[in-house]
């Protein structure tokens, strides 16, 4: 087999490889797969414009936010059960993404444990660049738990998910339903339903066991004044997850959130919503630098994160790549992934005249659709 070279090598690779139950569940978006598509080649749209004798002699590529500075500022998104990739799961993604010095966010629906992971983030609590995304259960107590267990276990930022009011109507879950393989546990949380939704196939309301599982436990009536409810609850900054207009991230500020990713849940909710990038300039601006805006959705090289931070975003984060790196070879797969794309990153700030991440701004992009209008 040749050298794996790219993330689209390892997606490659997966997709010959992985099972289709595990498969489908990672690969696929929401009905026509628009979003999750347009995610991807929207980045192809954009162009850097490149400056030439800058001296690319040292190129640094930290950043920092919430008091917190990264190698690189790309980082590993929030996604549920990592063991049907590996193993190891999110103990393995972490331990990568801790290696290189970048955020790792799990998920609230994860195979290994909030201290679990914890744990695999090493032992120096200031250490731990982990963040902790969380979806808000019927039942107050059990959210008020996780966010106090994610607290005491080091995590240094809540993300709230807003998108997912109830899950995206996913075409492969419906036609072949997902079921968590019978070995594997979400581990932050007991709920009675699971049980039932774990063994039972397909509902006449023709809803896969995924919609069920959220439709029974997730609450779908959250308001803006959730993030006030979660602010009064915590310490840690809090962000919130799949904004895609200048209204919301007005809101954002108006309740005060302490970050934005912009996202749109990797295509997986509503499918034809934007790709993030071109999401991303209009929050950026109603935000004018108040809060610090983040995204993903598409990302898949170094200069895709590189166009993004032209646009405004503090970083970005991944989140298919990290599964197919997984499922390559557990954390070894994400430290390779890791590798190529903050190789890719540097190789495009050093190309494009950056020698720090300060220096990126909107005059190193143009979109290619209105780059007559420049003229
Ligand atoms: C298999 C899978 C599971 C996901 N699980 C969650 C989740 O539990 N919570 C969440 O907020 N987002 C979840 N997401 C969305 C990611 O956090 C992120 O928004 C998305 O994957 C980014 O797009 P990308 O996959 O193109 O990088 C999931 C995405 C995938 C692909
Ligand atoms: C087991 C309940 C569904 C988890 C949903 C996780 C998620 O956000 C996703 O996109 O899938």
């Amino acid at each position: 087999m040749s050298k794996i070279a790219s993330v689209q090598d390892l997606e490659d690779h997966a997709k010959a490889n992985l099972d289709k139950n595990a498969l489908n569940y990672y690969s696929s978006g929401s009905q026509d797969m628009i979003t999750l598509q347009d995610n991807v080649n929207a980045f192809d749209r954009y162009q850097i414009r490149p400056r030439v004798l800058r001296n690319v002699s040292n190129v640094d590529t930290k950043v920092s936010a919430f008091g917190l500075t990264f190698d690189y500022p790309i980082f590993i998104a929030a996604s549920a059960m990592q063991k049907m990739a590996h193993p190891d799961g999110e103990l393995a993604s972490v331990r990568s993404a801790n290696k290189h010095n970048v955020c790792y966010s799990l998920s609230t629906i994860s195979t290994s444990s909030i201290e679990e992971v914890s744990e695999a983030a090493g032992q120096v609590t200031d250490n731990k660049k982990i963040w902790f995304q969380l979806y808000i259960y019927n039942d107050k107590h059990k959210t008020i738990d996780l966010i106090k267990r994610a607290e005491r276990a080091g995590f240094k930022a809540i993300i709230l998910t807003a998108d997912t009011p109830y899950i995206g109507r996913r075409l492969p879950d419906i036609r072949d339903p997902f079921m968590i393989p019978s070995h594997l546990k979400l581990k932050n949380i007991q709920t009675e339903k699971i049980g039932e939704a774990e063994t039972s196939t397909q509902s006449s309301e023709n809803a896969s066991w995924l919609a069920r599982y959220f439709k029974e436990n997730i609450n779908p009536g959250l308001t803006w004044d959730d993030v006030t409810w979660i602010k009064s609850v915590t310490s840690l900054p809090v962000l919130v997850k799949g904004v895609l207009t200048a209204e919301d991230a007005k809101l954002c500020l108006q309740y005060g959130a302490d970050g934005i990713i912009v996202s749109n849940h990797g295509g997986r909710q509503l499918d034809t919503a934007p790709a993030t990038i071109d999401a991303l300039p209009e929050v950026v601006r109603a935000v004018n630098g108040k809060i610090p805006v983040f995204l993903d959705g598409g990302v898949r090289r170094g200069t895709d994160a590189f166009k993004a931070l032209a646009l405004g975003a503090t970083a970005v984060f991944m989140g298919r790549p990290n599964l197919w790196g997984l499922f390559y070879d557990g954390e070894n797969g994400v430290d390779l992934m890791l590798d190529i794309v903050f190789e890719e990153f540097k190789l495009a700030m050093a190309l494009s005249g950056c020698a720090s991440v300060k220096d990126i701004n909107e005059s190193y992009i143009q979109d290619s659709r209105h780059i007559f209008s420049k003229l």
